[in-house]
């Protein structure tokens, strides 16, 4: 793919920043500087908060203010690269959210498209447009993921994204070879962040700069290691990564497509079948969160299935 100065050189394995959530369902700010801190140690390419498995939809504005707080000054002072959330349905509180974000200067910010009732082409362009203009220089990563009130087509990102120049990445779904075409075609000047479980092949096509990762949530030293296996040997990393996926589909997606779990449960479960960080289960009010002890059935499928995902 043939890449303009607009794309930026933020690339890799980003781990989600999870949130431990007490049984009193607030979140417990020591157990997340521990995680942010085991995160560092793994050595991941960065790390970013408030993404749907950060649970952004379900925080009070003090509560976002600590995580980034919190976040930040411990990165800060590792020398680790960071990405903030500002993602809120709502545009005015996402706007203020963006605001206090820039204030840790990290290294962009993710945003969403408001998203009660769906945006047109022009409306998302003023939002994004608004959103550049607060964010004062920091780059902008728009998250459209296939749960969005609206899912943008390559053409139609590029269309909206082209016109705002901050906006240098998105976090999207990929989909098949057509697809793949078609973002080569339109989306060649954005870093794109595709599902962590299809990095191996997102970068065989050419198309993928890094994952904000959901394979990162089931272990982020091994997600690590297979990201940087990526680039020296693909057709290894290929292989592992049909693993990956059929540990997914077989035990993972189940929980959403026949039990109704939302994406933020799945990726806390992967966290738990890890078990490398002080993350359970648990989601906040008023989502169900699936039982832990499903977590510790399948840690051993986990670790014979891709094993090599457990190997650091
Ligand atoms: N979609 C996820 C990515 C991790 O699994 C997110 O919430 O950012």
């Amino acid at each position: 793919m043939t890449t303009t100065t607009r794309r930026h050189p933020i690339a890799g394995n980003w781990a989600s920043l999870l949130l431990p959530i007490a049984e009193d369902d607030s979140i417990d700010f020591v157990k997340l500087a521990e995680e942010i801190d085991i995160l560092i140690a793994a050595g991941v390419d960065g790390i970013y908060s408030n993404g749907t498995a950060g649970e952004f939809h379900n925080q009070s504005e003090a509560e976002y203010e600590r995580i980034q707080d919190v976040l930040a000054s411990r990165c800060r002072a590792a020398g680790m690269p960071f990405v903030i959330g500002a993602c809120q349905s709502d545009p005015i509180i996402m706007l203020d959210r963006l605001r206090r974000a820039t204030v840790h200067r990290p290294l962009a910010i993710q945003v969403i498209f408001p998203d009660w009732w769906p945006l047109t082409n022009l409306e998302a362009i003023d939002f994004l447009n608004r959103a550049s203009e607060t964010a004062e220089g920091i780059p902008l990563i728009l998250y459209n993921p296939p749960h969005a009130k609206r899912v943008l087509s390559p053409a139609e990102l590029s269309d909206v994204c082209g016109a705002c120049p901050s906006v240098v990445g998105m976090k999207i779904a990929d989909g098949d070879d057509a697809w793949y075409a078609q973002a080569r075609t339109h989306l060649a000047e954005f870093s794109l962040f595709i599902p962590g479980h299809h990095l191996a092949t997102g970068m065989k096509q050419g198309v993928a700069a890094g994952a904000f990762s959901n394979v990162a949530c089931l272990n982020p030293r091994g997600a690590q290691a297979w990201t940087e296996l990526i680039h020296r040997d693909l057709d290894a990393a290929l292989d592992i990564e049909s693993r990956i996926c059929a540990f997914m589909d077989d035990h993972i997606v189940p929980f959403r497509r026949d039990r109704g779990y939302s994406n933020a449960a799945l990726d806390k479960l992967l966290a738990a079948i890890g078990n490398w960080g002080p993350v359970s289960t648990r989601l906040r009010w008023p989502y169900r969160f699936i039982d832990e002890q499903e977590a510790a059935s399948l840690r051993d499928r986990a670790r014979t299935i891709i094993p090599e995902l457990f190997a650091q």
